[in-house]
């Protein structure tokens, strides 16, 4: 775990826990015997600890959070490091990152290679730099940057940690060569200074004004989380307290976070992210066992909103296109907004300029399928409508080479329905973007039953190579983030009918921490589309819609959308939709009573008598409606576990992180709860058959002790 090596008279620490050089227990242990070593070696004039693989120490173990704390504990190796009368330096490289970064500021020096950086990302883990990083940050750089870098978790480059006086140095070439003529030029010198704790930290007299400007900012940038301001708090206390003080302050800061929901749901989200890319197929294949075939050329049919943003991914990583448009203008179009979004990304300096024009190299448009038939892969963005998607899967098998792959960005339909079109199923998927594709993280990738394993592999990998957090589901209607998001919309119609007006219900979802309430977000997305996909199915089902249609399919059914639509309230476009907006696509949102007025006639029209509906049903009935859907999917296999639902959720709907997504807010409501609230629900709502308790969760809520979430899956009946 830690190497000890003594070359002339430096002795060097090489920690070596892959993959991340974590400070487990071990590590933590072999850091403080190495130092202890150090100091009893005689020939020893000065102490390098140095990070093998890839990375300094990445920060203390996450997986032993919830384990007793086992000593030595960081403080206690980082104040050894401090006291040894011998100059230790730390050398970074990698990302050296919270406790890692905190065991560099207790070292009396920091070098750092170039590529290397810096950062405290403990806040996106719910908590803060626990082993003095609060304390010891400032010192060097100030309160300011200190408030900025520990609440926001960003990653600090060597330069950038160079200018604020983080590093010492910043080296080239080999970091275990320079950190030892680095060290030869330190050991004689006295470490009066270089001990942090006896530095007075700067700007007493300003900290106060920065630390409001700062809890301003985090306020709104990281609404409803709370360790930000436990960060901005322990930073204050650096500056205005003595450093025994400033301590305790910042253990008391660490302990009520780490003791709290929040932490446990972000730590939850981190290690989620990272199980959804483990993903398995029921036949045993899994990203384990299973090679992606390499892809060098793509195709994006559509031109428009979705193919343009598709097309961004791609050539951003260098991966050509050929963007097909069948109409000229369209094409052209398409062309332009991606040259404007990256235009506007060199404008906010995320791009150099040159950068944006090697991208836009690789970019070709083509007004037929044709130009798609040396492509590796096709990714499908036209209207959401199965024909049209069969006619163009069809022709493109005869005109793709056999080893192409072929995805669907459809966001509903059945992927199995449209690899029937082709006489190559087992290439066919679903790679589901969610809008703005250039922004949004999430890639909902949908296998059909035929589709092969290395298909699988090659779009999951396509996923991350584009920087996306891919997420691997099976095909159904909705496929998992809209099959779950419908019924969490639904419910939110049939409250207003019941009493509640959209701005009631947009503010308890959005104090509860979605991004946006479902009004909000349907006035945002237009009210045309829901109205055209409702007409769509009401045709499928051979009925036609009234104004007064209260059922559909023998389902509960609001037609309060239906009245807006038809009173050419669109959503923001129009400057109204569920609320009124200064001028068309104006962002602010007012309530508006003549929604109230025609939501009061169409309850009375219905027969409804109007009731107060509480903060308390709304949540329940919106979460509870999609995490009953997201035990159905677990059930049925859908999705492999419930990790991926909320990666899903978290990435793909702003479910807030500090609940870790639907399917852990569940966990932590406890699922019993959970099941008699949806069972209630069921008998008071009969006419929503999705109300239905889900089976597997009847089966978890009856455990006395709830079983914990890697253990949900071992009850469904189907076999993954
Ligand atoms: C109530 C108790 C109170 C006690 C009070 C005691 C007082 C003193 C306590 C002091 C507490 C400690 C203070 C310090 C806290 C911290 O340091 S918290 C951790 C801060 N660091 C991070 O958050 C970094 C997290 N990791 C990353 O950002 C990335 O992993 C990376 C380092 C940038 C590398 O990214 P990438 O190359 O993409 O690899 P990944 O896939 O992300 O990771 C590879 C595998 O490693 C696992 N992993 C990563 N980081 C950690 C970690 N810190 N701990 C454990 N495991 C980690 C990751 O899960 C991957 O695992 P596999 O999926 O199994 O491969």
């Amino acid at each position: 775990m830690v190497d000890y090596a003594v070359d002339g008279n430096i002795a060097v620490l090489s920690v070596n826990n892959p993959p991340v050089n974590a400070l487990s227990h071990r590590v933590r242990e072999g850091l403080l015997n190495g130092i202890e070593k150090a100091a009893r070696d005689d020939k020893v004039k000065a102490v390098i600890i140095i990070g093998k693989g890839r990375t300094f120490p990445s920060g203390a173990d996450i997986t032993e959070f919830d384990k007793p704390v086992r000593e030595p504990w960081l403080t206690v190796v980082g104040r050894a490091i401090e006291a040894s009368r011998k100059p230790v330096i730390s050398a970074l490289h990698g990302a050296a990152l919270g406790g890692g970064l905190e065991i560099a500021l207790f070292s009396h020096y920091r070098i750092a290679s170039k590529k290397g950086s810096v950062g405290f990302p403990e806040v996106a883990l719910g908590i803060l730099p626990g082993a003095e990083g609060t304390v010891r940050l400032p010192r060097v750089t100030g309160p300011a940057v200190a408030m900025e870098m520990i609440s926001s978790g960003r990653r600090v480059g060597a330069q950038e940690a160079l200018k604020f006086g983080i590093l010492d140095k910043v080296v080239e070439g080999d970091l275990l060569k320079e950190a030892k003529l680095f060290a030869e030029s330190v050991k004689d010198k006295p470490l009066d200074g270089r001990r942090l704790k006896y530095v007075k930290p700067k700007g007493a007299e300003s900290v106060d004004a920065i630390y409001e400007g700062a809890l301003a900012e985090v306020k709104k940038r990281f609404k409803g989380f709370n360790a930000p301001v436990n960060c901005l708090m322990s930073v204050k206390g650096a500056v205005k307290l003595p450093y025994e003080e400033s301590c305790a302050l910042e253990r008391q800061l660490f302990t009520e976070l780490m003791s709290g929901g929040q932490s446990r749901a972000q730590r939850y989200a981190f290690f989620a992210e990272r199980a959804a890319t483990k993903w398995r197929l029921p036949c045993g294949a899994s990203a384990a066992n299973t090679k992606p075939s390499e892809i060098t050329s793509t195709g994006v049919i559509g031109a428009g909103t979705m193919g343009s943003g598709i097309a961004i991914c791609l050539i951003r990583v260098g991966i050509p296109v050929v963007m097909v448009e069948r109409d000229e203008k369209m094409l052209q179009k398409g062309m332009r907004t991606i040259s404007d979004i990256l235009g506007e990304s060199v404008r906010r300096k995320r791009m150099t300029s040159e950068r944006r024009t090697e991208c836009l190299r690789l970019l070709k448009g083509a007004a037929s399928l044709e130009g798609l038939k040396d492509v590796d892969v096709v990714i499908e963005a036209v209207f959401e409508n199965l024909a049209l998607k069969k006619e163009i899967f069809a022709k493109l098998d005869k005109i793709c080479k056999p080893s192409a792959i072929l995805c669907s960005n459809t966001s509903t339909l059945d992927i199995d329905q449209i690899a029937s079109a082709t006489s190559r199923p087992d290439k066919v998927m679903g790679a589901h973007f969610f809008s703005p594709a250039y922004i949004m993280r999430l890639l909902e990738n949908i296998y059909g039953a035929k589709t092969s394993p290395q298909t699988v592999a090659t779009i999951m990998q396509l996923g991350k190579t584009i920087g996306k957090i891919p997420v691997l589901v099976k095909t159904c209607h909705g496929f998992v983030g809209n099959r779950m998001n419908q019924k969490f919309s639904s419910e939110a119609f049939f409250m207003l009918e019941e009493g509640a007006l959209p701005q009631d219900i947009d503010q308890v979802l959005e104090d509860f921490g979605m991004p946006m309430g479902p009004f909000k977000v349907g006035d945002l997305a237009g009210l045309d589309i829901g109205w055209n996909i409702r007409q769509e199915v009401a045709k499928k089902l051979g009925v036609s819609l009234t104004l007064e249609t209260k059922y559909l399919n023998a389902e509960r059914y609001s037609s309060l959308a239906d009245r807006l639509y038809e009173m050419g309230r669109h959503g923001r476009k129009t400057g109204k939709g569920w609320y009124r907006y200064e001028k068309p696509m104006a962002v602010k949102a007012y309530p508006d009573a003549d929604v109230t007025e025609m939501i009061n006639s169409h309850a009375k029209a219905i027969g409804l008598t109007r009731r107060t509906v509480s903060a308390q049903e709304i949540i329940e009935r919106s979460t509870y409606a999609a995490i009953n859907e997201g035990f159905k999917i677990l059930e049925q296999g859908v999705a492999e576990k419930p990790e991926d639902i909320d990666v899903i959720w978290l990435y793909g709907f702003g479910f807030p992180r500090y609940r870790g997504g639907p399917m852990f807010y569940a966990s932590q409501v406890g699922l019993s709860r959970v099941y008699e609230r949806i069972c209630h629900y069921h008998k008071t709502l009969p006419y929503s058959s999705y109300w239905v308790p889900s089976d597997l969760l009847r089966r978890l809520a009856s455990y006395t002790t709830q079983l914990p979430m890697d253990q949900w899956t071992k009850f469904t009946d189907c076999k993954l």
